[in-house]
């Protein structure tokens, strides 16, 4: 394949471009904060100074952005995505975003001749890491054949779900029921605790069940030792229960449970929580 270039250093997009690297792509990265950069130069990417340049130098570009007007932002602010967008650019949105500023960035740079996927993913840093994630791509089925050989690296399954909107909105759901399961969980862990349980005992009877999941492993440990470390910012899942409110909103879908959960990611963020990870909603709950 071609030069990719790859706009947002974050926990993700650091992950994912570091792993296109490790199997032979040749990456030129951007990132707000440029100096973030220098490590993905150990491995062995280059870096552009803007948006702009990064797609002026790169057929395929995909971004990883922190939330809606972080998206909106790299392509349309000056020296933005859009000022070298034209026929032969690809322009991959891996953000998890809503439907409508999908839409947005899809109208602005197909009328500039580009053509344009969305391609938000479930699985956290780990999966990042090791090449394990799930893409929800939807948009420009063309291109989407064209960076298979990229997602092949990047995900263990890709989904092409049709037309914009439709990856965005499967990302909504998914993590709405997601940011619920942790409300629920973290409810048991307190709950298991202060009735007079071993925490410990529940995850064990928890993994051997209908219910056990990998996120319950994983971040359980963890959270009975009130420790966070940041995979998946609570901001982040906070934004995501916001957006899957608001399609709730759209389509006249009651959504009680996922309500409250929101509440409790607010009051998260509200006690300075916000970039732990979203696991930390625990400590809502157990105070
Ligand atoms: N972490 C996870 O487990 C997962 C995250 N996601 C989604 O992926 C996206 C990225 O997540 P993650 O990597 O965890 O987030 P981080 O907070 O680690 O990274 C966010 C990135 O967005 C950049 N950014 C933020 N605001 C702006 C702005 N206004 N203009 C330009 N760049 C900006 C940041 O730049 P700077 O360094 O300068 O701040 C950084 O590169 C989010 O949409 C998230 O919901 C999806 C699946 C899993
Ligand atoms: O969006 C977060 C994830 O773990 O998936």
């Amino acid at each position: 394949m071609e030069e990719i270039g790859f706009l947002g250093i974050g926990i993700m997009g650091k992950a994912m471009a570091v792993n296109l690297l490790r199997h032979g792509f040749k990456v030129t990265v951007w990132n707000r904060t440029l100096s973030r950069c220098d490590e993905l130069v150990q491995h062995g990417a280059s870096v552009g100074e803007t948006p702009a340049a990064v797609i002026k130098k790169c057929k395929y570009t995909i971004a990883m952005l922190s939330d809606p007007a972080a998206a909106l932002s790299v392509v349309f602010d000056k020296h933005g995505a859009l000022e070298h967008v034209c026929a032969g650019k690809g322009y991959i949105d891996m953000s998890t975003v809503d439907a409508d500023t999908s839409s947005q960035i899809s109208q602005a740079i197909t009328s500039k001749g580009g053509s344009f996927l969305e391609a938000p993913v479930s699985g956290s840093k780990k999966p990042a890491e090791d090449g394990q994630l799930v893409i929800l791509a939807a948009g420009d089925k063309d291109l989407y054949d064209q960076v298979v050989p990229a997602f092949d690296v990047l995900g263990k399954k890709s989904f092409f779900l049709g037309k914009i909107g439709n990856g965005a909105k499967m990302k909504l759901v998914v993590n709405m029921i997601m940011g619920s399961m942790m409300n629920a969980f973290s409810e048991g862990i307190v709950l298991a605790d202060k009735s007079g349980l071993d925490p410990h005992t529940l995850l064990d009877v928890l993994d051997l069940g209908a219910i056990a999941n990998p996120m319950f492993k994983m971040k359980g440990p963890a959270m009975i030792k009130n420790s966070y470390p940041p995979a998946f910012p609570l901001k982040h899942q906070q934004k995501d229960m916001r957006l899957a409110l608001a399609l709730g909103d759209e389509n006249a879908v009651p959504m009680p449970v996922a309500a409250a959960a929101n509440e409790t990611f607010k009051k998260a963020r509200s006690l300075g929580l916000g970039d732990l990870d979203f696991s930390a909603v625990f400590e809502t709950l157990s105070k």
